[in-house]
């Protein structure tokens, strides 16, 4: 108790579907999801210029079928089917949190969390947070009291990432997670694409998720503001669709955690209703761009953020002779509170300047760009907050997705999660399965078609810990790929989003021509924020951190010294000694199984991170996650990552960051006195 409203804040996907867990009578609540004005699919789909580089790639991937070559919608490759991206719709803002559920369910907006939890879903909280990131933009909408009291931490301006990257349409939106899986483990893939990912850029925005506190209760009635709302939004029965996740097909519900995702009780909601206060975010809806295009025709200005860059591990910038089917939309950039998709049903369904004015007048639909020419997307979307009035819902596990792209997870059975397919990441996951490494990856089990998008089936590392303390940290002295440069380099494409999250961090960042264009090239944006971050000088930086008390950050894209890493890492463990050696230990471990892989040493490992996650019970751990970005080598070739990076020699200093982080891991141990004596011995 004593949560205010924001604390419980929910994008209105997130909260269809969730099952809450209530201390003491079992209730659900259904809400039948809107369904106004929703948005064309054209406004969805985004061009890729690379698109007919990958095609090999791209049959591994379903089409939605409504989608057709109009979709993609306006712009210069857009009428172009050869340009047009449909592979991996989903690429999500990336620097959001999400809190699971959120983006578990991402394609109904429906929390999912029963990963060994007995189908108990307790995920609870998620709200995107948009804030401006540089200090006095204008236009920034803040929604600091949300997000601080949900228990993220509120960064100061300037310090604060931003998420220029607004959720694509989730093309997971199409995707009834709901059901019992009549899905198929797939050895062959669709024939189209997925074209969905559409939207984009939201770059004027920081995204930060709220992450929900673990024990926080959730009371109250149901109160749904704005009258088209009432009129359409209405309290439902649940049905027999929502059975392995807890979400009806097209329906939003909040369960209560004693419906176990294979026999949901079918009652009525016994008690008062929770109440319910839509309010609304923006994202990114499109705004009338007077920015002038590039007129240089080695480049192109990448009017979508989600486009797919060249250069991203979506695929495109996949070596011809991986193949690899794109995995990414480039829409994203924000940390992805995953309930991207959740974002995206939002949107569909509240675009409207009706129900923005009645939800949240404090809000503009259009955050800095607005006006302005130089930020023309913008996007609505929709909050929902859960007022703590009626009942107690204390989550028990809530899968987090700290980082990444958001749209790109899914709940699975029995503790797994399901991630948006990649080939790559694929082809890794099967190889460090019979790898030394196979202790310290998720746990790979194919393949899983879901409708119309594929799935890897992998363990979520989460499910054995209670109200986990997790943290992201990407490995490696660079974050693009060789064959990345090599793409961006054939096609010089600007990204407008990056641009707009790069002058949302500083705003002198850009140079005059960047300026003039309003895009850079991905590449440099990539390089930007390695040297910006503590990537190029420690080789890792920090992506996320979230707690067990539910606060969480992604505030580190200025992370750069050792101290400020050193600081971010003790806040973390919250001076808990044990949970540091327990770490330290496995670090240690991990290193010196990584110089003995036959895996590592002939893959460059790019973007990959390790996640730490810990909880109050002392249980520490570290994983290796996100192969996206690995790549094998030529067969006569080998890395040490170690070796200083110069390009061709494709070293990417994942070695050398494990040894910074197994250094100030140590350091941050204190002291013992044998450590004392034998100092004192030694001087
Ligand atoms: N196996 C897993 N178990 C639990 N959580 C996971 C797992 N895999 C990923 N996550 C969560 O999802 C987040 C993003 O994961 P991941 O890096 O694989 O996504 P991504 O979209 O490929 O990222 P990127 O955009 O950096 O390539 C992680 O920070 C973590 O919070
Ligand atoms: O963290 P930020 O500042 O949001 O920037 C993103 C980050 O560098 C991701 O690693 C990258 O995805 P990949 O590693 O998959 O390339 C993404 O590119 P994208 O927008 O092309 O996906 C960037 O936007």
């Amino acid at each position: 108790m004593g949560q205010t409203r924001s604390d419980l804040s929910h994008s209105t996907a997130t909260t269809g579907g969730a099952k809450w867990k209530s201390s003491d009578t079992p209730h659900r609540l259904s809400i039948s999801r809107f369904r106004s004005k929703r948005k064309p699919r054209s406004e969805q789909l985004s061009r890729n210029p690379m698109r007919n580089k990958v095609l090999s790639c791209l049959g591994r991937r379903k089409r939605y079928p409504s989608q057709t070559e109009e979709d993609s919608g306006p712009g210069t490759e857009a009428a172009d089917p050869a340009v047009r991206r449909g592979h991996r719709a989903g690429k999500l803002p990336r620097d959001e949190a999400a809190s699971a559920s959120g983006e578990y369910r991402a394609a109904t907006g429906c929390f999912e969390a029963s990963s060994g939890l007995g189908g108990h879903v307790e995920a609870v909280q998620l709200a995107v947070n948009r804030e401006a990131t540089a200090a006095g933009a204008p236009g920034l909408e803040t929604r600091s009291g949300e997000t601080s009291v949900s228990g993220c931490e509120e960064p100061s301006p300037g310090v604060r990432e931003n998420h220029a990257s607004d959720p694509p349409a989730g093309d997971m939106e199409h995707q009834p997670v709901g059901g019992s899986y009549e899905n198929r483990f797939v050895s062959g893939f669709g024939t189209g694409l997925s074209l969905n990912p559409l939207l984009t850029s939201d770059p004027d925005a920081e995204r930060t998720s709220t992450c929900s506190p673990p024990d926080q209760h959730l009371c109250g009635g149901l109160t749904i503001l704005g009258d088209r709302m009432k009129g359409e939004m209405t309290k439902t029965e649940s049905s027999a669709g929502d059975q392995n996740n807890g979400c009806l097909d097209g329906s939003e519900s909040v369960k209560h955690p004693e419906q176990t995702s294979q026999s949901p009780p079918r009652q009525s909601f016994p008690g008062t209703i929770p109440k319910l206060i839509i309010t609304r975010d923006t994202s990114p809806i499109r705004c009338q761009s007077t920015t002038a295009l590039p007129t240089d025709q080695t480049s192109c200005l990448d009017l979508q953020a989600e486009d797919e860059s060249p250069c991203s591990d979506s695929g495109c910038g996949g070596s011809p002779a991986l193949m690899r089917t794109p995995r990414k939309l480039s829409t994203s950039s924000s940390i992805g509170l995953s309930s991207a998709s959740s974002f995206e049903e939002s949107e569909d369904d509240f675009t409207g300047s009706d129900i923005e004015s009645s939800l949240s007048p404090t809000r503009s639909l259009c955050s800095a760009g607005d006006g302005s020419g130089s930020k023309s997307w913008s996007k609505l979307k929709s909050m929902v907050h859960f007022s703590p009035l009626a009942f107690t819902l204390k989550p028990r596990h809530s899968w987090v997705q700290l980082a990444g792209h958001t749209g790109s997870f899914t709940a699975g059975d029995g503790g797994r999660l399901l991630k948006r397919y990649c080939e790559c990441e694929q082809q890794c996951l099967e190889q460090l399965m019979k790898d030394v490494l196979r202790p310290y990856v998720p746990g790979y089990y194919g393949v899983l078609q879901k409708d119309e998008q594929d799935f890897n089936i992998m363990d979520d590392l989460l499910t054995d810990f209670d109200m986990p303390s997790i943290m992201d940290c990407k490995m490696g002295s660079r974050t693009c790929l060789e064959e990345e440069l090599i793409k961006a380099k054939e096609c010089q494409r600007l990204r407008r989003d990056m641009y707009e999250k790069m002058i949302s961090v500083d705003p002198a960042a850009p140079t005059e021509e960047e300026r003039a264009q309003q895009g850079v090239l991905k590449p440099r944006y990539m390089r930007w924020r390695e040297t910006l971050s503590s990537t190029a000088t420690l080789g890792f930086r920090i992506e996320g951190i979230k707690k067990g008390d539910g606060s969480c950050n992604t505030s580190f894209k200025k992370t750069k010294q050792r101290e400020q890493v050193v600081k971010a890492f003790e806040d973390f463990v919250d001076g808990n000694v044990q949970i540091l050696k327990s770490y330290l230990k496995r670090l240690e471990e991990l290193r010196s199984v990584l110089e003995k892989s036959d895996f590592f040493r002939t893959h460059e490992v790019v973007g990959s991170s390790l996640l730490f996650v810990h909880d109050a019970s002392g249980k520490a751990s570290v994983w290796m996650i996100d192969f996206g970005k690995t790549v094998p080598l030529p067969p006569s070739m080998t890395l040490d990552h170690r070796t200083p990076w110069v390009e061709g020699n494709r070293e990417d200093g994942y070695l050398w960051g494990m040894d910074n982080l197994i250094d100030i891991f140590g350091s941050m141990l204190p002291r013992t006195p044998c450590d004392g004596d034998q100092n004192s011995e030694e001087a």
